[in-house]
């Protein structure tokens, strides 16, 4: 099916809303074998191709946390929660006021939410509310609940907005399944579960991370949050170790990506079906591309909605810049310089093959660099131990394909890479892949943070894609001459020094 099928895809709501399957439906259920992370799900295995598969602004500068022992710099939090985006809310309830204040949050205190909670984000070190979790989370654990589609840039904390309403929603007094958390990628499911387990450590809740590897036939899950990534979810449900009977809340992160007919899309409306038919549903990324919304209004009919323009969804701490490379080859050269002329923190570089990962990674390892190379055909404990090493910094520099251009929250990335810029397709006449450009970079430049996005380009098409990239997003993408290394060098450091 097209892409542009999904727009014509017909879900009536009561198929949407179906009941959980009776037993002998659930076995008819045909099942891929497992996880599809994002890349193998839509790789051309024979060239091994990876294609895809804050806020307050406080003037006087006196500004004092409602916790003031969470942040030793006043001046720091404030530019870490400053934004200047404003996000746009639709109420399914059209006479509410979405200006209301019971439809924003300037505390995490306002929420009512469980005192062990509380004490869970402060724990985290979150002091309040960046501007989606303002305006989304009084809509997300409102009674009845309500869906919602909810855009915000990258690294802007929709993570914590949806793990809060999972850990709110939840019944801790019972051991059976209640939300499940989508992610396209291994990658992100562990991360996702992380960030949900520190945020419920002070509650008796479980999770339990659904991914390839990491269940067996015999034990029957028994824990309140299920974290992890469609093939193995409905692998496990139609092998009835995941009981869904109790499901009350279904969250899609990367929600365009999830509802992709092309990737994941097939798995995860089987999943939408089999669940209760009042499952909460919630969709949450940074990108909505428009040949997905309409889709997303089916797959979460009647949802409040926070939209952003386009022309909001990059991020201004995250500055890009492009350098023309002589050709192919060239590119090597050129990112060796970058690599030997500065001292950058971590950073990650995206290609669009896992040849060239790997290939890099052996050239950059030879000349003396802390380099890991991750895609979609390392096995799944060597994909854990390469992410994890990168997390806790023992590696310095991540090759890696789209396989996690999405999702993957490591504050100190300071740069990104695209050895190759992402492309909608193959072929001179595709053109550059601006969801994917803006989830890729969205790599560095976390939570107001600084970083740097280099571009590389070879060729008359790649030029091209910059020009695309520049009007699609109405962002500057920068030249920066090749041959004038001291005048990178000057650049890129002061950037990253700010
Ligand atoms: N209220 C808050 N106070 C302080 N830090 C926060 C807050 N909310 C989120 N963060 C931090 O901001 C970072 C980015 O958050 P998160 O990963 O949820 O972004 P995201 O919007 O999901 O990004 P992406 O679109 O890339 O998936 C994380 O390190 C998270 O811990």
């Amino acid at each position: 099916m097209s892409a542009e099928d999904l727009t014509n895809l017909k879900i009536s709501d009561d198929s949407v809303a179906t009941p959980a399957a009776p037993a002998g439906e659930e076995k008819d259920v045909s099942i891929q074998d497992d996880t599809i992370p994002t890349e193998t799900a839509a790789v051309d295995g024979k060239n091994g191709e990876a294609k895809m598969g804050e806020e307050e602004e406080d003037k006087s500068g006196t500004h004092q946390s409602a916790h003031p022992f969470l942040f030793t710099d006043a001046k720091e939090e404030q530019r870490l929660l400053a934004s200047t985006f404003e996000v746009n809310v639709t109420l399914a309830d059209q006479q509410a006021n979405p200006d209301s204040p019971l439809y924003s949050a300037k505390t995490f205190e306002d929420l009512g939410l469980h005192p062990s909670l509380l004490k869970g984000l402060y724990a985290m070190k979150f002091s309040k509310p960046s501007k989606i979790q303002e305006k989304a989370l009084p809509l997300l654990l409102a009674n009845p609940p309500m869906n919602m589609i909810a855009q915000s840039q990258s690294g802007t904390g929709k993570t914590a907005a949806f793990s809060l309403t999972m850990l709110s929603r939840i019944s801790y007094d019972l051991q059976q399944p209640q939300a499940i958390c989508l992610a396209p990628s291994r990658e992100l499911a562990r991360q996702t579960q992380d960030v949900v387990n520190r945020m419920g450590q002070f509650t008796p809740m479980k999770t339990f991370l659904a991914v390839k590897e990491s269940w067996n036939r015999d034990t029957r899950v028994d824990a309140q949050i299920i974290i992890g990534t469609p093939g193995t979810v409905m692998d496990m449900i139609a092998k009835r170790v995941l009981p869904i009977k109790d499901i009350k809340v279904l969250v899609l992160d990367e929600a365009d990506e999830m509802m992709d007919l092309q990737g994941l899309g097939d798995q995860t409306l089987r999943i939408r079906k089999m669940l209760p038919p009042n499952t909460q549903t919630l969709l949450f990324s940074a990108t909505f591309p428009d040949k997905v919304v309409s889709f997303s209004q089916k797959f979460a009919p009647n949802a409040n909605q926070i939209r952003l323009k386009q022309e909001e969804l990059s991020v201004e701490g995250i500055k890009q810049f492009f350098m023309d490379c002589a050709d192919n080859e060239a590119k090597y050269d050129v990112l060796l310089e970058i690599y030997n002329l500065l001292t950058v923190g971590q950073s990650i570089i995206f290609c669009r093959k896992r040849d060239t990962a790997d290939e890099i990674a052996s050239r950059m390892t030879a000349d003396g660099h802390s380099v890991a190379s991750l895609h979609g055909s390392k096995d799944t404990g060597d994909r854990d131990a390469i992410i994890d090493g990168f997390r806790e910094g023992k590696t310095k520099v991540l090759i890696t394909t789209n396989v996690i251009a999405r999702g993957i929250d490591i504050s100190q990335v300071t740069m990104v890479i695209n050895y190759d810029i992402p492309t909608t397709g193959f072929g001179p006449q595709t053109r550059a892949d601006t969801e994917t450009y803006l989830h890729r970079v969205g790599r560095t430049g976390r939570f107001g943070r600084q970083g740097v996005a280099i571009n590389f380009i070879s060729d008359a098409n790649s030029y091209r894609w910059v020009q695309e990239l520049q009007q699609d997003l109405g962002v500057e993408i920068t030249a920066v001459k090749t041959q004038d290394y001291e005048e990178m060098e000057k650049i890129l450091k002061s950037i990253l020094k700010s």
